[in-house]
């Protein structure tokens, strides 16, 4: 029989950011505080309209709804670009996430990976348009963050620069398959408990279009103390949910916490089973961040280096098989180009 879902009661700080200018100060601490301890935090009253993000929603699920073999037309890629069905498998199912997503950078890795205005109209603009006022909302609160670590104002919206070409900072448009109701055992992962590899990210949902859960419990980017105690993140309108990335954990010296979470695989009362969308945002460094805390906890990378590790762990299967397909179809070719030979030099 299943084993019943432990959840427990934790704080997730809702800041708002009304006035930022002249609250800065006491935003930084409010978000420093939650960083260092839920790594989890919600800001409001930061300027986005319900509006806007309702019709991001829109477009995001004008795109979903085209037929697979349109959206193959704009396939992932490894520069963490483009549309993947059911194949992100997480570390920690060993199973791919029941999803499809696509994601949309501002730079030179969306070459030809854009789908075109004939198939959901304005989507480019639109979406340009969208990532740019969530970029503005994550410079404020990479404000903060470098504040609470006492770097320089601009040290981390520099190395977040979205204008330059090389910029890796992610939108991904997600949509969750509707899971059955069935007793067979099998768990359909929405998506499987990670952390998020990057810096920060910025995270939306739908109303009523639950699932998301948080396990805090991490004291540094080499431990990986999942606990098995979950608590659930409702939203509401005008909040967006933010958390904090791997990358800003190692930038901090592990002061600034990233926290295990999910998309529950729905399997109990009360659990949502229809069909989810949502959107993040990952805010990710350009290729030549330097990346090291104040302290000199960790050696030095590049923002290159740690999107490759990152990329390497968390979407390896999908790399392999992408591999693997490649491979099947020069063999494929140099088998036709062989039979051709032949068929020439029997003529
Ligand atoms: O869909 C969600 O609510 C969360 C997605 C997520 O955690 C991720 O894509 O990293
Ligand atoms: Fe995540």
């Amino acid at each position: 029989m299943a084993v019943a879902t432990k959840y427990v009661d934790r704080e997730i700080p809702q800041i708002s950011l009304l006035n930022f200018p002249q609250r800065i100060d006491e935003i930084a601490a409010a978000i420093c505080n939650a960083a260092e301890t839920v790594g989890f935090f919600a800001v409001k009253d930061h300027g986005l309209s319900e509006d806007e993000v309702q019709s991001m929603f829109t477009v995001s699920e004008a795109f979903f709804s085209l037929p697979d073999s349109k959206k193959a037309t704009v396939p992932w890629s490894p520069q963490n670009v483009g549309w993947e069905k059911m194949s992100q498998v997480r570390p920690s199912t060993g199973e791919a996430d029941t999803k499809e997503s696509y994601q949309l950078q501002f730079g030179e890795n969306m070459e030809n990976l854009w789908i075109g205005d004939d198939d959901v109209p304005d989507f480019k603009k639109k979406s340009l348009e969208f990532m740019h006022r969530i970029q503005g909302i994550s410079e404020n609160i990479m404000l903060c963050l470098a504040r609470g670590l006492g770097f320089e104002d601009d040290y981390f919206t520099k190395y977040h620069d979205v204008a330059r070409p090389d910029s890796q900072s992610t939108l991904r448009l997600l949509h969750y398959y509707e899971t059955p109701k069935t007793n067979d055992g099998i768990i359909r992962h929405r998506a499987g408990a990670h952390v998020d590899w990057g810096f920060l990210t910025l995270l939306f949902q739908r109303t009523g279009q639950s699932g998301l859960e948080i396990c805090p419990g991490r004291e540094a980017v080499t431990e990986h103390a999942l606990g098995d105690a979950w608590t659930k993140v409702e939203f509401e309108p005008g909040v967006i949910v933010c958390n904090i990335g791997d990358l800003l954990m190692s930038w901090s010296d592990d002061r600034f916490k990233s926290t295990y979470h999910r998309v529950k695989a729905p399997c109990e009362e009360g659990d949502y089973f229809g069909e989810r969308y949502s959107i993040a945002f990952f805010n990710q460094p350009v290729k030549d961040a330097i990346i090291q805390g104040p302290n000199k906890k960790y050696p030095v990378v590049t923002g290159e280096e740690f999107t490759r590790a990152a990329m390497n762990r968390n979407f390896g299967i999908l790399k392999e098989k992408l591999a693997a397909k490649e491979k099947e179809k020069e063999l494929r070719e140099a088998k036709l180009a062989t039979s051709a030979a032949q068929v020439q030099a029997a003529a």
